[in-house]
């Protein structure tokens, strides 16, 4: 029999699982509230890709980062992980055990939902996507006459409320209606934290946020039932609502209301505060480089020119594309995904028990040294044609796995005509407040409000 080497000795696979190497995240406090961004980032620095656990006193989860670790998770075992604990509770009591829960009853919303996002019908719904985003952006025009500064977080809500919207309710849902629903969920998510960052703390005692949330869930059911009521009634209505109103389960039974309420909600909760940060994000990007701003100018210039950007222009754009995909990169919304292990596990070496809360976070494993040259610079390029090979989950903005978010294609159409639309209609620029940085929220927001300025691009 052969001696093995000191590497095979050493080789992972050889070793036997160990604990966690746990992190005092709680030893720094302070720092840790103000900053959480900031120290996770650190701390993932400082593990290269190992799991560790992170002992925040009321909550210790394993923070996953390594792509074939989060793979793991993710995927390949996907069945040993559920969407319970953390956020997930809270937010459930919004959106209901639906798409954003887990189990049968997310299997069934998913398979219901799945094609109303397959590429065909997010092809239909770009004609309409063109429509409302020109629309948003025309509004803008008024700040361009005046010169006056709006912020920018507002006007991008503004646009990604109305797109899914329309996609969701077509004409059926009255422009007052639609911006309470989108209000209310806003106010509802906000109010949400204090419940996240306690996710021990029993439901009977009070915490700040509660009333407010428990008000913006009534406004919710408010606009919602009626609109399900009206859908009804027109079944040949060509939006989401009335297509869920004609969708039969696998029993051949029609959706209930309550289940179509619960998984429109969870729709418009998972794809409207995403959509509007990252595009928020875009500016920021694109203010801090004005290489990348002026390639992207002369893109749309050359492809949209005078028209208003639709459909045909989308697969001219694709340095466009490239752009969002690296803002993605850098600020990606949905920047914490945490799961619960249902039974004990070995993730990367490391023994998971049973009942443990485990994070992966797109955020920092897109700012991984090891997978990423020079990660904190704004490089495009990284998305051009010629780069391929990378690791399937080091790149993870809309995860992956069987809960793969389903409104990818539909965010990379919306996005691609919101930078067309303004780009070819103004001259952006962002005040200079000060630096910005990203927050944690739930999703990732920057640390300030961001004022914009716009002028008529001269023809
Ligand atoms: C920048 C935009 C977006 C980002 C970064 C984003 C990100 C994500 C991520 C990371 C997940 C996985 C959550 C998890 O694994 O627990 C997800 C799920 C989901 N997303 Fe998106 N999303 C975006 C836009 C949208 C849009 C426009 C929609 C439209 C409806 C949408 C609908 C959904 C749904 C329904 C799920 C749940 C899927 C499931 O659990 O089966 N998302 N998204």
């Amino acid at each position: 029999m052969q001696a093995s080497t000191p590497q095979q000795r050493l080789a992972p696979h050889h070793e036997l699982p160990r604990d966690a190497a746990t992190v005092a995240a709680y030893r720094t406090p302070v720092r840790f509230a103000r900053d959480p961004l900031a120290e996770l980032e650190a701390i993932s620095g400082r593990a290269a890709g190992a799991v560790v656990r992170l002992n925040l006193g009321f909550l210790r989860p394993y923070l996953i980062t390594r792509p074939d670790d989060v793979q793991h998770v993710l995927s390949g075992h996907a069945d040993r992980y559920v969407r319970e604990g953390m956020m997930w509770q809270p937010v459930r009591r919004l959106t209901g055990n639906g798409i954003s829960g887990d189990g049968p009853q997310w299997k069934a919303s998913r398979e219901v939902l799945r094609p109303m996002f397959a590429a065909r019908h997010v092809a239909a719904l770009t004609d309409l996507l063109a429509v409302t985003v020109n629309e948003a952006v025309d509004a803008l025009d008024e700040h361009a006459k005046t010169g006056r500064p709006f912020d920018v977080a507002e006007a991008m809500t503004r646009v990604a409320d109305l797109a899914l919207g329309r996609a969701f309710f077509g004409g059926g849902i009255a422009a007052a209606d639609g911006d309470r629903l989108g209000q209310a969920v806003a106010t509802a998510f906000t109010s949400l934290t204090a419940r996240i960052l306690l996710p021990f703390a029993p439901r009977w005692l009070p915490l700040p946020g509660d009333r407010a949330f428990r008000r913006a869930v009534r406004t919710v059911d408010e606009v919602m039932y009626p609109l399900v009521a009206q859908r009804r009634r027109q079944p040949d209505a060509d939006d989401v609502v009335a297509l869920l109103c004609q969708t039969r389960d696998g029993d051949g039974q029609p959706l209930d209301d309550r289940r179509i309420r619960d998984d429109v909600v969870g729709m418009y909760v998972a794809g409207t505060e995403t959509t509007a940060m990252a595009l928020t994000w875009l500016w920021v990007a694109l203010d801090a480089n004005p290489a990348v701003a002026e390639r992207l100018r002369a893109e749309v210039e050359d492809v949209v020119g005078d028209e208003r950007p639709g459909a045909a222009h989308l697969p001219r754009l694709r340095y466009t594309r490239m752009v969002v995909q690296e803002v993605l990169r850098l600020y990606p919304s949905g920047w914490f995904l945490p799961r619960t292990a249902l039974a004990s596990d070995v993730v990367g070496g490391v023994r998971i028990p049973a009942g443990s809360t485990v994070v992966m976070s797109p955020y920092l494993t897109h700012r991984m040294p090891s997978l990423w040259e020079r990660p904190d610079v704004f490089d495009p390029e990284r998305f051009g044609p010629e780069r391929t090979g990378r690791h399937r989950f080091a790149y993870l903005p809309f995860a992956g796995g069987p809960h793969q978010c389903l409104g990818s294609q539909l965010f990379m159409v919306e996005a691609q005509l919101v930078v067309a639309a303004m780009l070819s209609r103004f001259r952006p620029r962002l005040r200079d407040d000060g630096p910005v940085h990203p927050r944690a929220a739930v999703t990732l927001r920057p640390s300030r409000r961001l004022a914009m300025t716009i002028t008529r691009r001269e023809r």
